[in-house]
């Protein structure tokens, strides 16, 4: 089987990842959200909960035994190397999944979205094209309050874990900048779409 044309699309917390990964699905594009697989692994019986039990301790698993994702969200987002561990934990099985989903998910090219694609190295090699979902920092913190609940400060030592606006700028193929109106994104998402079947050797009417 020939590899399918791919995609990375990330961008910071709360840019708009999913909301606009969705926009693509709904031209046909396969996606492999590693967020999602992230909250599968760490769901009662994920694969990942034996690991975690064990490094972190009762008192990170639910009664469900799903990862108490509150907790672990401010143990790691104030101790950096417990960040390491818990990636070192993750990282491998999602990167397993992610492999496993990109050959199952059916669509007419593939989009990887990835959070930490500009952070974590070899990326680049796996896709044909980086997309960079881009916004104002002060935009990102507000949608992250209002969506999850979190104070300013938390939302700030999850963005000071993860690359700049420039470093992702320095990566991307693409950017979209997502701090308007939806209607006009979508706009741009779906000259994204044409060049990437064009890319891609599909015809556009194929779609
Ligand atoms: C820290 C955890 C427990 C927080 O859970 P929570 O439900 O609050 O957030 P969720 O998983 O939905 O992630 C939301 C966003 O947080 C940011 N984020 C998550 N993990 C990390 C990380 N290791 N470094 C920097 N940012 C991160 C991303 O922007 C992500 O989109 C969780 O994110 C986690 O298990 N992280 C480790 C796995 C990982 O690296 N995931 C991100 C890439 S797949
Ligand atoms: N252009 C926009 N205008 C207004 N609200 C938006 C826009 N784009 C996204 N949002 C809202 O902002 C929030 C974050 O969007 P989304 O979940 O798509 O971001 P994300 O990058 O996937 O987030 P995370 O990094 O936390 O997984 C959501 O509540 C979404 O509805």
């Amino acid at each position: 089987m020939s590899r399918r044309f791919s995609i990375g699309l990330t961008g910071g917390i709360g840019s708009g990842k999913t909301t606009i990964a969705n926009m693509f699905a709904g031209y046909g594009a396969a996606i492999v959200d590693t967020d999602l697989i992230a909250h599968e692994l760490t769901c009662p019986q994920g694969l990942a909960m034996p690991a975690i039990l064990s490094r972190f301790g009762a008192q990170f698993i639910n009664p469900d035994g799903a990862m108490n994702r509150q907790r672990m969200r401010e143990h790691v987002f104030s101790n950096p190397d417990a960040r390491h561990q818990l990636e070192q934990i993750l990282h491998p099985l999602i990167r397993q999944q992610t492999e496993q989903a990109a050959q199952t998910t059916p669509g007419l090219y593939l989009i990887f979205v990835v959070p930490l694609l500009t952070e974590s190295g070899n990326w680049r090699q796996r896709v044909d094209r980086i997309l960079v979902i881009d916004c104002d920092e002060q935009t990102q913190i507000q949608r992250v309050i209002q969506r999850n609940h979190l104070s300013q400060q938390q939302v700030i030592a999850i963005m000071h874990a993860q690359a700049t606006r420039q470093q992702r700028a320095e990566v991307a193929d693409d950017i979209i900048f997502n701090d308007g109106d939806l209607h006009l994104i979508r706009q741009h998402v779906f000259e994204l779409h044409r060049k990437y079947l064009q890319l891609a050797g599909i015809p556009p009417d194929q779609n």
